[in-house]
């Protein structure tokens, strides 16, 4: 059992004009320091909206044009805003393999291999992820009935394994640009997304 440690209000969003609560936590199995972000008090909804997005430093922050993580964690916080929500910002960085070997695979990607091809190749398996701490933090913040922003079947099964009922899932957009086409067509083909490469976000 893990236990919310503490909680605090916090804006967060490009302009700093997103109301949201961060959510630290004790007991979590991995050693990592995962944060949920808390929207509208979501928790106190019936079924709320949660997405558990995995860390990429590259994306998140830098908004690398080589994947989409930067733009779906800007699209779930945006939507969150508008119907409340909850992200797990889970301390994923290269789907469980570290920075590091992931800009090592990014070395291989330059030299025609996919995303997954460069993660064999390093030795490691497509996704090393496990999501038990994510179903912890849910429980701690009393949780057991979501709706789920994804569109990775691994992340549903994951729940659904975990006794949590997903009673729908969101899709994210695609977002296409310069230099991620191959990496999503990738996650389609091989890593099975639901990513509909045709659902592009709406220009605001
Ligand atoms: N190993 C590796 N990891 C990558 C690469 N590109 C992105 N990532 C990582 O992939 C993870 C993306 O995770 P999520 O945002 O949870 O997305 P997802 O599993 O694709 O599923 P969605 O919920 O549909 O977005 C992050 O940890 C990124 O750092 C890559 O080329 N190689
Ligand atoms: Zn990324």
């Amino acid at each position: 059992m893990a236990e919310v440690r503490a909680r605090v209000k916090l804006n967060v969003g490009q302009h700093s004009h997103i109301p949201a609560e961060i959510v630290s936590f004790h007991g979590l199995k991995d050693g990592e320091e995962h944060v949920a972000l808390i929207f509208n008090e979501a928790d106190k909804n019936e079924v709320p909206l949660i997405r558990m997005h995995s860390e990429c430093l590259t994306g998140d922050v830098f908004h690398s044009s080589r994947c989409d993580c930067g733009e779906q964690l800007n699209e779930c916080i945006e939507t969150m805003h508008e119907q409340g929500g909850i992200i797990l910002y889970l301390r994923q960085e290269g789907r469980g393999i570290g920075l590091y070997n992931k800009i090592d695979a990014y070395v291989l990607q330059s030299q025609g291999m996919n995303t997954y091809e460069a993660n064999n190749h390093l030795g490691f398996d497509d996704d090393l992820r496990d999501f038990s701490d994510a179903v912890l933090m849910l429980q701690a913040m009393g949780l057991n009935h979501v709706k789920l922003m994804t569109n990775n079947p691994r992340k549903l099964n994951a729940l659904n394994n975990a006794g949590i009922e997903v009673d729908k899932v969101v899709g994210t957009h695609a977002h296409i640009k310069d230099g991620n086409r191959h990496y999503l067509e990738a996650k389609v083909k091989h890593g099975s997304h639901m990513l509909d490469m045709e659902k592009v976000p709406e220009k605001k």
